[in-house]
């Protein structure tokens, strides 16, 4: 699904990623964790074409960039990131703000078809947003429109959907119900790749886990063997324990402060 071989990416004097590689296959889910600033969405940036790496090489749904149209491999991926909803209307009902989804609009200037308007609002019934999808976008509160977002991006049918910490923000509540929104993407035909540098955000629909740390892979491959209280410390330099609760991994500080 995603190959990403020996990616390094060099910005004046730093290395912002040095020798990435990773092999993502059909029907894994992955998380790519992190602490601030360690290079996780300069990796998604390279996933989706927005950025090209100094050395190596990506493949992502069977397109090697580079020798392909990187438009043409957009179009079956969708992304939830920060700096697209800042871009949508908010006057514009909910359900509209999802059916620009189908086309990849920011707005529409034309008659919607029935039959985008009506799977806008199967996706948003999916969501339990149905009583919000003739409300102006922007009195969503934000974990609503968290929710909007991703039936927004599931309205194009995505092969591939990224996620740049899309619970960013949220409190505890709207955070989990987001996070119930996302495990069951498993129902769905789609791979997921989602960036995060919270450990609780693993749901069990991800079965892989990526550890980067300043722009090295600390570690990759199924989330048991990856999540341990030895290589997470070394991720986040912090001492810590780790223990798993209906299929979700949750952190404990271990006394000590922040130096190991
Ligand atoms: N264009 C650039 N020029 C120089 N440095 C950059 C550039 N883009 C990113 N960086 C640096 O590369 C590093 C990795 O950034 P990136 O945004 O990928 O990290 P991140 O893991 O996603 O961080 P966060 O979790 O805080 O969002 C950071 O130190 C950042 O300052």
């Amino acid at each position: 699904m995603i190959s990403l071989q020996h990616l390094s990416l060099r910005r004046e004097q730093s290395l912002i990623l040095d020798d990435v590689s990773l092999e993502m296959k059909q029907g894994e889910n992955w998380v790519i964790l992190g602490r601030n600033g360690s290079g996780k969405t300069t990796l998604l940036e390279m996933m989706t074409g927005y950025l090209f790496p100094s050395k190596g090489s990506v493949e992502v749904l069977g397109y090697k960039f580079g020798q392909c149209d990187v438009r043409e491999v957009r179009k079956e991926i969708g992304y939830i990131g920060p700096s697209l909803m800042e871009k949508l209307s908010l006057s514009d009902p909910v359900w509209e703000v999802v059916a620009t989804g189908a086309y990849a609009y920011l707005r529409f200037y034309q008659a919607i078809p029935q039959s985008v308007q009506d799977q806008a609002l199967k996706l948003l019934d999916d969501m339990n947003l149905s009583e919000l999808a003739y409300h102006p976008f922007g009195t969503l509160s934000q974990g609503e429109r968290k929710k909007a977002m991703l039936a927004r991006c599931l309205i194009a049918e995505p092969k591939l959907l990224i996620m740049d910490e899309p619970c960013a923000g949220l409190d505890l509540y709207e955070r989990e119900k987001m996070l119930a929104e996302i495990d069951k993407l498993k129902q769905r035909n789609v791979a997921v790749v989602y960036v995060t540098h919270h450990v609780e955000e693993i749901v069990p629909l991800f079965t892989h886990v990526a550890l980067i740390r300043d722009g090295k892979l600390a570690g990759a491959g199924p989330k048991e063997e990856v999540l341990t209280r030895e290589m997470l410390m070394d991720t986040f330099d912090i001492p810590v324990d780790v223990e798993w609760d209906s299929g979700r991994p949750w952190i404990k500080i271990r006394p000590g402060g922040t130096s190991i």
